[in-house]
């Protein structure tokens, strides 16, 4: 899968997964909202999206004006970001907490900092990925050329596709082979690629049985238990049978990650930091029609977990409890 000979297969980590391509459409083609209006993946190039970004967010023009302020960077012991709640790690739908230690952990870091850490990192260090909300604390410079996004165009697929409100850009700044491994959000998302090349491999809402996320109530909801470097076909074993998608994203182009969709993301290795910028939007009104969309499945799978956790008060008991209801009477 070597596009415009820009990388090789050897930058990429080889999963044995069943991957079809991701649709690759201009962005004005009439096609991307007929993708976008089914909830399917679909990779847009040649916008000005995000175009003032590409043409000027270097490294060192990010340095110069993201601002003096402490920037959230996570650091990892391993080339994995997984993203933990933190307020779920003491919760009331789990009052006794739970036994967690996570691999990653946040710090405050000034964006000089970093980039020192950057440029000095040698092997067996700990890995750095910068994650900060595009809000009132970067500098002017970035104000301006973030009021210079598309707004025009992304605003319209978000009226003409009944997203909900857009609540927050993140900016990611990455070390190469960064990974953030497969989880899904309950947002709309537009994944609009500044610098480098990521991997993205999404997977529809209807493979929630083969990436067994965690349970709702713990730290990594959202995000699968299987470890792709290591799978564990024991504990996972329709993990063999999962199907899924793949592109690899590069400078101005933009993929849609709809919601609920599974997605594990990482930045090509030996290829140097990456940069990008998300657009997330909350999710629309949906009104149920039948037959239930899957991701309408996987929220109401949700809601179910969190009912049971509210009101038998342990994890513990949510188990027996479906069991008692399925066995013998529904399977
Ligand atoms: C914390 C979110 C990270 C991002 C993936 C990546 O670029 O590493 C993602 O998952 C998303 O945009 O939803
Ligand atoms: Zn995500």
């Amino acid at each position: 899968m070597c596009e415009n000979n820009k990388w090789d297969s050897s930058q990429i980590r080889n999963y044995d997964l069943d991957l079809q391509p991701i649709p690759r459409l201009h962005y004005k083609d009439p096609k991307v909202d007929e993708l976008m209006k089914t909830n399917q993946p679909v990779l847009l190039s040649g916008s000005n999206i995000a175009k003032p970004a590409v043409d000027k967010w270097t490294l060192e023009y990010l340095e110069e004006n993201l601002g003096k302020c402490g920037h959230t960077v996570y650091v990892s012991k391993t080339h994995k970001f997984k993203y933990f709640n933190r307020e779920k790690i003491l919760s009331k739908a789990n009052p006794k907490g739970v036994e967690f230690t996570s691999e990653t952990k946040s710090v405050e870091m000034k964006v000089s900092d970093f980039m020192k850490k950057l440029k000095e990192w040698k092997q067996g260090d700990d890995r750095l990925y910068l994650q900060q909300s595009l809000n009132s604390s970067v500098g002017s410079a970035i104000v301006k050329d973030f009021m210079g996004f598309e707004w025009r165009y992304v605003t319209e697929k978000k009226i003409r596709h009944g997203w909900g409100e857009l609540s927050a850009n993140l900016l990611f700044i990455a070390m190469e082979g960064n990974c953030t491994p497969c989880h899904y959000d309950e947002q709309e998302n537009l994944f609009a690629q500044i610098k480098g090349f990521k991997r993205c491999i999404l997977f529809p809402p209807d493979q929630f049985e083969c990436l067994y996320p965690h349970p709702v109530y713990h730290p990594h909801d959202r995000q699968s238990m299987v470890d792709f470097d290591e799978p564990d076909y024991i504990k996972f074993p329709k993990f063999k049978n999962v199907k899924g998608f793949e592109t690899v994203v590069g400078p101005g182009d933009v993929l849609y990650i709809p919601i609920y969709w599974w997605h594990h993301i990482e930045s090509l290795l030996a290829d140097g930091p990456t940069v990008t910028v998300n657009f997330w939007y909350k999710g629309g009104p949906s009104c149920l029609e039948y037959p239930l969309k899957d991701d309408q499945k996987v929220s109401i799978m949700r809601n179910v977990e969190k009912m049971l956790l509210e009101v038998l008060q342990d994890p513990k008991e949510v188990g027996p409890l479906l069991r008692t209801i399925l066995l013998g009477r529904y399977v």
